[in-house]
Formats: C-alpha cells, sequence, structure tokens
C-alpha cells in the first residue's frame, strides 16, 4: 500500500471515531407490519419490557419532559436513581444519593427543569409494577410528592454512608418502585398513544427481524493482526457507531486445529460481563470467515506503547496492573482463567483506560486441567512442567508484565534469558526461554524497579505456585506495599483519572507492517467440509444492549441536530424504500 493511500485511510479512520456519523438509514417495514407486531406482542405492550430497555427509557424520558411536571419530575428522579445505582464507592454513592434528596425529596426544592438526557444507557430492573408500592406517592409536598417517612429515611442512609461504607439502598429502592408504579398507573396509556412509542415499535420489531451480517459495517484500517486473521476498524452503518471487527479465516483456524479457541473465544466475551474486560457486541460468519465485533480501543496495545515510550512510569503501572487485576478477577469468578497475558492483549481506550482483550487462549478451569497454551517467554513453570495448573498461571504472567512495564523488555525473552539457557547446555531460542522459566532467577534492574516493584514481581514470579502472591485471591497482590497509599476504589469505581491519555492518532503500526500473513497460499487450499461449517452453527450472536446503547446515542444525536423523530425509512412490500 502507498503512503498516500495510508494516510487517506488513517484520515477516514480518525474521522470516524472523533464523529458520530450513520450512513445508511433504518429500514423499517411496512407500517401495517409492524401494526400488527404492536398488537400481538406481549411485551411491547409490557411497561416492565419498556424499563428494561435503554430505548425504551430515553424514548419515555423524551416523553415524560413534555408530559408536565407531575411525570417529568418523577422520570428525571429515576434517571438519577440509575446514576447512583452504578456507583462503586460509597464516595460516589453519597454524592448522586445527596442530589436526589436535595433536589427532589425536599419539601422546598424546585423540580430541575427537564433538559434533554444524554445517557443511552439508563435500563430499569426493578421488576413487575406493585400497585401496594404506589401508597408512598401523593403524600408529600416535595417535587416527587413522595411521603410515607421516606425522605426521612433516605437522608438517614446518607448520613450513615461513611460508618458503613456504603449507601443502604433501601429507602431509595423503595421510592424508586413506587415512582415506576405510578408513571405506569398516570402515564403508560398515553406514552403509548404518542410518536415516541411508535418508534419504540418500529426499532423493536427491525430487531427482531434483523440478523447482523459483515454488510451492517463498514470496514477501516487494520489495526492489528491476530493468530486467524485481520483487526480493522469498522462502523456500524446505521448507529455509526465505530467498533473493532476481528475476522478469523476458517481455513487457517482449521489449519491450526483453532475450532475450540474461536468458541471459547465467543463464549467468555460473551458471558465475563466487566468493566475491565472487553465484551462481545456482536459476532456472525460467512463461508470463509468468523466475525467478532468488539468496542475499538483507539489507544492501541501496551506492547506499542512500550515501544514507543521504552517503559513505563511508576503511575502508569499501578493503574494499568490494577485494571488487569481487577479483569482477571471478574475472568476467575466466572470459573475461567485467561492463560494469555501480555502487554500485546491489554488494550488502551482513547480515555486512557485499559483493558484485558483477546479472550482466544481463556477457557473454563476443570481440576486437573494441564497443556501449554499462551506465549513463548509468558508460559509459567507449572505449564512447561506439565503440572496441572490454576488461576495461579495469571499471576505468574502478571509478574511477567510487571517487570516488563518497568523496565521494557520481557523477562524470559531477552539476552540474560538466552545466556541462560545456552549455559544449561539449550540452543534453540524457545527452549533457552523455557529453561529461564524454569530455573532462572531474574536478576531486577534496580535503576528502573524499586524495592517494593522488585519485591511484587518475585512474590509473582515465585516457582512453586501454592507459593504464588496471589493464591488467596487478588487481595494478596492488592495489600502489597508496592501498592501502598493507591486508591483501589477508585479503580473498582471507574473514577481513577488515567495517568496516561493516547495522542488522537492512529496508535498503530503502518498497515504494511501489520502486514499479511506468510502462509496464505497454504490456507487457500483447505478445504471446508460441511462438518467444519457446522462447527460453528452456535457462533452468531447480538448483544441487545450493546444495540440499544448504540441506537439511544444515535437518538439523542438526531435530537442535538433537530431531526424529527418520524423521519424514517420504510421498506413496502415491494422491498423499494421511500421515506415517511
Ligand atoms: N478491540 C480492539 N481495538 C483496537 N485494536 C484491537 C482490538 N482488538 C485487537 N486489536 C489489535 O489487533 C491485535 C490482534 O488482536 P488479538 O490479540 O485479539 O488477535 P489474536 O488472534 O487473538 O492474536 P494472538 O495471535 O496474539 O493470539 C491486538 O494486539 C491489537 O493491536
Amino acid at each position: 500500500m502507498d503512503a498516500l493511500m495510508d494516510a487517506q485511510e488513517n484520515d477516514a479512520y480518525l474521522s470516524t471515531l472523533n464523529e458520530l456519523k450513520p450512513t445508511r438509514q433504518f429500514e423499517f417495514a411496512d407500517p401495517k407490519l409492524i401494526k400488527g407486531f404492536a398488537i400481538d406482542s406481549k411485551d411491547i405492550n409490557d411497561w416492565e419490557f419498556l424499563m428494561k430497555s435503554c430505548i425504551g427509557c430515553y424514548l419515555f424520558g423524551r416523553f415524560a419532559r413534555q408530559a408536565g411536571p407531575n411525570c417529568s419530575a418523577k422520570w428525571m428522579w429515576l434517571e438519577d436513581f440509575f446514576k447512583l445505582q452504578k456507583c462503586r464507592s460509597w464516595v460516589a454513592a453519597k454524592a448522586a444519593a445527596s442530589t436526589l434528596l436535595d433536589s427532589y425529596l425536599d419539601d422546598n426544592a424546585f423540580a430541575p427543569p427537564p433538559k434533554d438526557s444524554s445517557l443511552d444507557n439508563i435500563y430499569f430492573e426493578l421488576g413487575p409494577v406493585d400497585e401496594s408500592d404506589i401508597a408512598i406517592v401523593g403524600s408529600g409536598i416535595n417535587p416527587v410528592q413522595v411521603g410515607g417517612g421516606f425522605p426521612e429515611k433516605a437522608e438517614e442512609s446518607i448520613q450513615n454512608a461513611k460508618k458503613l461504607g456504603k449507601v443502604d439502598m433501601e429507602p431509595f429502592t423503595r421510592i424508586a418502585k413506587a415512582l415506576n408504579a405510578f408513571l405506569h398507573n398516570n402515564f403508560f396509556g398515553d406514552f403509548k398513544k404518542s410518536k415516541y412509542f411508535t418508534k419504540f415499535v418500529k426499532l423493536e420489531h427491525w430487531y427482531s427481524q434483523h440478523t447482523f451480517t459483515e454488510d451492517d459495517f463498514e470496514i477501516f484500517r487494520v489495526l492489528g493482526r491476530g493468530g486467524f486473521g485481520l483487526v480493522n476498524g469498522c462502523r456500524c452503518m446505521r448507529t455509526g457507531k465505530v467498533y473493532a471487527m476481528k475476522t478469523m479465516d476458517k481455513r487457517r483456524v482449521k489449519m491450526n486445529r483453532g475450532e475450540e479457541m474461536c468458541k471459547f473465544e465467543k463464549e467468555l466475551l460473551q458471558l465475563c460481563k466487566s468493566d475491565f474486560v472487553l465484551d462481545l457486541k456482536y459476532s456472525f460468519f460467512n463461508d470463509f470467515e468468523l466475525f467478532i465485533i468488539m468496542d475499538v480501543k483507539a489507544g492501541g496495545d501496551l506492547n506499542f506503547l512500550i515501544q514507543q515510550q521504552k517503559c513505563f512510569t511508576k503511575e502508569m503501572t499501578q493503574y494499568f496492573l490494577a485494571r488487569t487485576c481487577e479483569g482477571l478477577q471478574d475472568i476467575h469468578n466466572a470459573g475461567w482463567i485467561y492463560r494469555d497475558l501480555k502487554p500485546e492483549n491489554l488494550l488502551l481506550g482513547d480515555d486512557g483506560t485499559c483493558w484485558i482483550s483477546d479472550l482466544g487462549l481463556a477457557c473454563p478451569w476443570k481440576e486437573g486441567m494441564a497443556g501449554i497454551a499462551g506465549t513463548p517467554g509468558y508460559w509459567c513453570p507449572e505449564m512447561l512442567r506439565k503440572e496441572p495448573y490454576d488461576k495461579g498461571v495469571d499471576f505468574w504472567t502478571l509478574g511477567v508484565v510487571l517487570v516488563e512495564f518497568l523496565t521494557g523488555t520481557c523477562p524470559f525473552r531477552n539476552k540474560a534469558a538466552l545466556e541462560f539457557g545456552k549455559s544449561k547446555g539449550e540452543k534453540d531460542k524457545l527452549l533457552c526461554c523455557n529453561m529461564a522459566v524454569l530455573e532462572m532467577e531474574v536478576e531486577y534492574d534496580t535503576e528502573k524497579m524499586s524495592e517494593d516493584a522488585i519485591d511484587l514481581a518475585k512474590k509473582l514470579l515465585t516457582k512453586d505456585p501454592k507459593e504464588r502472591l496471589g493464591k488467596n485471591g487478588i487481595g494478596d497482590i492488592k495489600g502489597h506495599k508496592y501498592f501502598e497509599g493507591f486508591d483501589w476504589d477508585a479503580v473498582t469505581d471507574g473514577s481513577m483519572v488515567p495517568p496516561f491519555v493516547p495522542e488522537q492518532e492512529v496508535n498503530a503500526a503502518d498497515q504494511d507492517s501489520i502486514g499479511k500473513f506468510k502462509n496464505e497460499s497454504e490456507v487457500k487450499e483447505i478445504k471446508l467440509s460441511d462438518k467444519d461449517h457446522s462447527k460453528y452453527k452456535n457462533f452468531p450472536s447480538s448483544n441487545k444492549k450493546a444495540f440499544e446503547i448504540d441506537v439511544t446515542g444515535l437518538l439523542i444525536w438526531e435530537k442535538s441536530k433537530g431531526r424529527p423523530l418520524t423521519a424514517t425509512v420504510t421498506r413496502e412490500r415491494s422491498q423499494t424504500c421511500s421515506l415517511m
């Protein structure tokens, strides 16, 4: 690829990252079909279903804002209650709870004006409407008319937050249930007659009929190369949302017997709900390829960053390590082990957060599990000794990446490891590396690593897994003196300001050096049988919540551009499109 083309593709990718630009409109079915769907579908007519949907909540929020203060104040209280539910530390929760109290539950308060919502991810799991909940609405003289002693109980729970280390959610949840029931009883009927509900039905119907394929995405430049194919930036054309598309050539997968890896990667991406691990948005296949769509992390991988910066500061190392620990904990809690921790697999968001990606080698943990998996230099001793292993493999690699972050080199892939291997009679590089993992005591660079960092590395790089730090969980690591004074709560609740924010540029090698696969012609020779294809029958999936969030983002964007809610394209029975 010539330099000009490379530059043009970089520009196209960067401009998609910076601006929401949907390039294809939703095509809705014939209005008669949609009407039929609205009448027949039990879900669509159910308030609880509406409240569980981000699109439903956003559209009800638009309706509520123009339905008068009796509706808007109560709904906006619920929106702020949603923010309270999301807080992970008591400090953040106390602040969010105080907003609910001061702005809506105080007799002297005036409800805040109903300004547009910019929240694309609100939804509620409040259960079925319970009429008895309503009793506490109407008796108060505050903006949401809540009485029954609940404003006082909410105040008490805020006062006790510090002592308890949490905000007692009970009074807030009771109020939320009461307002939820009130809005259902008094406003759901009118909402169902509004254009907002029509839009909701159309979108639900569209989703129920649609199967995502590669035709839904526009592809941009290559961001990285994986074992079975390339990773590109891409954009979902209807919502304008930018993602990363990982493509895996089924023939290359077959050649490397990687079918199970692809299956596990997709399964864990789908299963693991973590703020530290990339999750799956959509997956699908065609005759030759498997596709995984996930969030794009535009800051590049940490290996790329190490190459640029040579090594990381203590602040960066602590932050990256802490987020990685939290992600590993979520994976372990799901009953899986990760097995492939290395800087290439830690991706940096454009905001500086780092994320565990590439779950291809992760698998559900089973007693007695053994066998080599991962990357040379990051394999742990028990794997090389062919012994059974457990989550301790991930703590070993955490030690490896700690050294790599602070010194810029992997301690078992450097000159010292090579020389150690040679001194033990090994000739091959890989065997030298393995010998170093098994027997070499790492010599730490005291100019780049503090005493505490060395102590942590030594404890993680303990060759006997029974003695290794982490055997009792990540609490062992959190409590190590390398992290003295470090605010783990701020990492857990996402409030820590990342110590490094990447430049808004293409943080990836140029496309030619990411390059092509060496054995392309060999791969083309591989024939795929029906049996091969049948291995992927459960591969396609779509994450409805992700779809809802993207569509809500689109609706918010359209509102900010002054676009009318009803302007949509309808697909007639004849399959031609027209504007409604
Ligand atoms: N979501 C993403 N956002 C941005 N870049 C990504 C994303 N996912 C992957 N990449 C880039 O593509 C590279 C390869 O992706 P990944 O590691 O998932 O592939 P793989 O087939 O599992 O690779 P490996 O052979 O290392 O196991 C990453 O190192 C990273 O540079």
